[in-house]
């Protein structure tokens, strides 16, 4: 188990990089994954996931800044000196060994013992479902069976310092991706070792990691747990990249506990002080109700979805596009109608960050 801290990093592809952000790939950070987490690195494409693990890796050198491993600057390591296993995006595996042969050869090259790793090789097989192929040879399965050999493979070490993924579930089947990340999630409480996961899919990150590392344009904007996460998006591209559909922002002005949306005073659950910048409520569709017009905040309906669960309506509240829940008993009659907040779940926003409320009075 290692903790793996990261002091001033930022990296830029440049050679001679100016101080303007877009010369950045990385801004600057300091984060600490500790020992044995399970962490998700979550962004849009080009967000900087892969160069921060790469870094970590040891595949890329930051600009700036230092990694540390217990301590230890690791900054300019080499991967193998830094003790890191790791799985890509597609497999890597010798088609010429069979899928045991495969599973042990990092072992082998550690050389542990035969019998420690024959139990160990059996162990991993077994947690992924490969235990019926150990001697069949790799070449000739699907990329689904190779690259959970890949994720194996990345497994069977348990004294690495830690395991890096980058997107490893894209090449399997929909059907057992969801079945391999529940697997990696009790490998993981097993293995009991730091576990860095990267992904653009809200839905693996969340599911396998404790911590989900929010990234865009090169900035980690919130690391953060599930709850934490969807209850208090410290930041609005959270708040909209988070959830399926995400938070819904809605201009407003706040007065102490009243907020104004387009003329309708709202209380709200705690008092804020005087607020700088644009401001806008941030509310997530299944804390906010359709109600019939007037009353609530006037809005207009643009189209009900039935999602099956639930139906959710897409409306336009002050010039915004907003989804709420539309409860059983309510069938808007026409497109005037009302929308009506959970006042607890509401956040307030200024110039896109999550503002901390003064103690509820
Ligand atoms: N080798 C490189 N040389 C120059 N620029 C690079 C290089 N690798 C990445 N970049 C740039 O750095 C930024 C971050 O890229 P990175 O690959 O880290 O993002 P990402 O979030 O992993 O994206 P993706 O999900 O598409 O892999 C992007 O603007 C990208 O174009």
């Amino acid at each position: 188990m290692t903790a793996i801290t990261l002091e001033h990093m930022a990296h830029s592809y440049l050679k001679t990089p100016s101080r303007a952000e877009d010369d950045w790939a990385l801004k600057e950070l300091d984060f600490t994954f500790r020992h044995g987490g399970a962490y998700a690195l979550l962004g849009p494409s080009g967000c900087g996931k892969t160069t921060l693990l790469n870094i970590i890796s040891g595949l890329v050198v930051p600009t700036r800044g230092q990694l540390k491993f217990d301590g230890r600057d690791v900054t300019k390591a080499s991967t193998v000196d830094r003790n890191i296993a790791q799985v890509f995006q597609f497999p890597v595996v010798y088609d010429t060994m069979t899928v045991g042969e495969n599973l042990a050869f990092p072992l082998k090259n550690r050389r542990l013992d035969p019998a420690s790793i024959k139990r160990r090789v059996g162990e991993i097989a077994e947690l992924l479902d490969l235990g019926r192929d150990l001697d069949r040879k790799a070449r000739g399965l699907t990329a689904d069976a190779k690259q959970k050999i890949s994720l194996g493979r990345g497994l069977v070490r348990s004294d690495v310092s830690a395991i890096l993924f980058d997107e490893p579930l894209t090449v399997i089947d929909p059907h057992l991706k969801w079945e391999l990340r529940s697997k990696l999630k009790v490998i993981h409480r097993q293995l009991d070792v730091t576990m860095i996961y990267v992904t653009h899919d809200q839905t693996e990150a969340l599911t396998f990691a404790d911590t989900v590392i929010v990234m865009s344009d090169g900035r980690v904007l919130q690391a953060g747990g599930a709850e934490e996460l969807f209850e208090r998006p410290a930041h609005r591209f959270v708040g909209n990249f988070i959830g399926s559909p995400g938070m819904n922002f809605i201009p407003c002005a706040v007065d102490g506990r009243t907020a104004s949306v387009a003329g309708t005073m709202l209380d709200l659950k705690h008092g804020y002080g005087p607020l700088k910048g644009a401001v806008e409520l941030g509310i997530r569709p299944n804390y906010a109700r359709l109600g019939p017009s007037g009353a609530g905040i006037p809005a207009r309906v643009l189209r009900i979805e039935d999602l099956g669960r639930i139906r959710l309506a897409r409306v336009e509240v002050a010039g915004r596009a907003v989804a709420v829940t539309v409860p059983d008993d309510v069938t808007p009659a026409g497109d005037a109608a009302s929308v009506l907040f959970d006042p607890g779940r509401i956040n307030i926003y200024a110039d896109g960050r999550l503002v901390t409320p003064e103690r509820e009075a």
